[in-house]
């Protein structure tokens, strides 16, 4: 990356501070552009879930692996329940849905709280060997009596599709039959769901597996504790990536844990044949950098205060505006063979865009996708019936007392004190974007333009050819849409 006319100034730049000038392109199409990510941890596209528990759950990893990116376990999730979301994960399909399930003798209610749990927002009634019976919608509840049983509303003259039923094929039928989704089986038996929208993003992007074809999921496991244990349990319960992960990452304990992790991470590597990255952070600094990478990291976490649930900068000062953090220390990474992940404070594409021409390898975004169908938290209505999830920092007062819960009552009190992140934010389902793919949509689209711009048809040309400019906050206005007249 260049700065425009050399111009690079003598202080810090966040994303909104800067903007890209188009350069001549030889890529005549935005379908040209490949978004496989430079970092090793393999993913097709540069997206990777923050290990938040408002965030990243089951749901979360499935739906994004199908689309190439990587969700990261929480380090607060107890080891059982990591244990079985890996396995859950890797028992998805990496084409096909999950479907939500419901019995035809169930009542209404029970549907209506199932049904957000998905973006198709539809569940196929099924037998008990799993044969579907139906399919019935939201819609389809509607002026029924909460205790009318799924078998009363639901619509059972049911299309569905073979297992092995060629994806295009598939489509043109569910065009020409009206239909937004099918029901896919396998002997019979349910297998999962399609619907066109799913065909499509089938055909655009290619699903994060591992060697045998399962979908990828990473884990975070924090600087206390045994923690060489915990990786190695990780480790052989199938994670993809570990993340280490602490607010201050350039710290002894961090160096004493990377170390175990990074030697369970070699063992492994060594009788498995599989290297599963360490991901470290969070550092802004290139001694901090560079430290991480010497002590085993493959690739540092970089951000400290730009997270939308943060208050670190607010409470102490410190941090660094994240464009010139990721730049920084992309720099220092790629000087020892490294890569870097841009943590933080991303609200639009343009964000990805810019970290990536900065140099991250991949982009963690956390708060954006809190508002999807597919985080964990319960789907609520404020007063004018809009649609939300409640998300909270890692750092909160909130997520300390889950943490610390089987500590004695003062050790909790006394780490509370230390807050440093929101405990509870109202984050809005964007109606026109109500789902974690659909956000995906928006990014990649947005970020497959940029690099058409820039003449770039991978991450690594991007990095090199990107020309950055900075720029007044009415210049950032300026390329803000206007929804009303002025
Ligand atoms: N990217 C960012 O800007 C930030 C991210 N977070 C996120 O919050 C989560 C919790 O992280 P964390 O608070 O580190 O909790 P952890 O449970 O990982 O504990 C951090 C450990 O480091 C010690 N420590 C020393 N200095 C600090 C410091 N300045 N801030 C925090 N801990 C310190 C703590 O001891 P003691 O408690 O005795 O001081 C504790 O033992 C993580 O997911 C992290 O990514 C949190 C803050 C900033
Ligand atoms: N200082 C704090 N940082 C936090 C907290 N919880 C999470 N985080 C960091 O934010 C990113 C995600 O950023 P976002 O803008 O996409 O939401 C996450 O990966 C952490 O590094 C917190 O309580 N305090
Ligand atoms: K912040």
């Amino acid at each position: 990356m260049k700065f425009l006319g050399e111009q690079r100034p003598a202080y810090d730049l966040t994303y909104s501070d800067v903007f890209m000038v188009p350069s001549r392109s030889s890529v005549s199409s935005r379908l040209d552009v490949d978004l496989t990510t430079p970092d090793k941890v393999g993913t097709t596209i540069p997206i990777v879930v923050a290990n938040m528990t408002a965030i990243s759950g089951r749901r979360m990893a499935e739906t994004v692996a199908r689309r190439g990116g990587l969700a990261i376990v929480p380090q607060d999730i107890p080891v059982h329940a990591v244990h079985e979301t890996i396995s859950y994960v890797k028992s998805r399909h990496s084409v096909f849905e999950t479907p939500v399930t419901i019995d035809p003798d169930a009542p209404v209610s029970q549907l209506l709280a199932l049904i957000g749990k998905r973006a198709h927002r539809r569940a196929i009634v099924v037998d008990a060997e799993d044969r579907p019976l139906g399919v019935v919608s939201e819609k389809d509840c509607l002026e029924v009596d909460r205790f009318s049983t799924v078998a009363d509303v639901m619509s059972s003259d049911l299309i569905t599709v073979e297992a092995s039923a060629e994806l295009g094929d598939t489509f043109d039928r569910m065009t020409h039959q009206h239909l937004d989704l099918a029901p896919v089986v396998e002997d019979g038996r349910l297998a999962g769901v399609l619907t066109r929208k799913g065909i499509l993003r089938s055909a655009i992007y290619d699903p994060a597996v591992d060697a045998s074809g399962r979908l990828r999921v990473g884990v975070a496991i924090g600087i206390n504790g045994d923690v060489q244990a915990k990786a190695e349990t990780m480790l052989s319960a199938g994670a993809d990536v570990l993340v280490v992960d602490t607010a201050h990452g350039h710290q002894d304990k961090m160096f004493d844990a990377l170390k175990l992790i990074s030697q369970a991470r070699d063992a492994h590597e060594a009788s498995t044949g599989v290297r599963v990255p360490v991901v470290a952070g969070n550092v802004v600094s290139t001694d901090g950098t560079r430290e991480l990478v010497e002590a085993g990291a493959d690739v540092v976490k970089v951000g400290v205060g730009p997270g939308a649930m943060c208050t670190t900068r607010m409470m102490t000062g410190v941090g660094r505006p994240q464009f010139s953090a990721v730049l920084e220390c992309a720099s220092a990474a790629a000087d020892l063979g490294a890569e870097i992940w841009a943590d933080g404070g991303v609200k639009y594409p343009r964000d990805v865009a810019l970290a990536l021409a900065a140099g991250a390898g991949s982009v963690m975004i956390g708060s954006w996708f809190a508002g999807t169908w597919e985080s964990p938290g319960d789907l609520n209505r404020d007063h004018d019936g809009r649609l939300f999830k409640e998300s909270f920092g890692m750092a909160s007062a909130r997520a300390v007392r889950n943490r610390t819960a089987g500590r004695s009552a003062f050790d909790r009190a006394r780490s509370a004190l230390f807050e440093e992140g929101i405990s509870s934010s109202k984050m809005y389902l964007d109606p026109e974007r109500p789902g974690v793919e659909d956000l995906i949509d928006t990014i990649v689209a947005g970020v497959r333009s940029s690099f058409t711009y820039a003449g770039a048809r991978s991450i690594a040309e991007f990095r090199e050819r990107a020309t950055v400019g900075v720029q007044s906050s009415s210049g950032y206005d300026e390329g803000r849409p206007r929804e009303t007249s002025w």
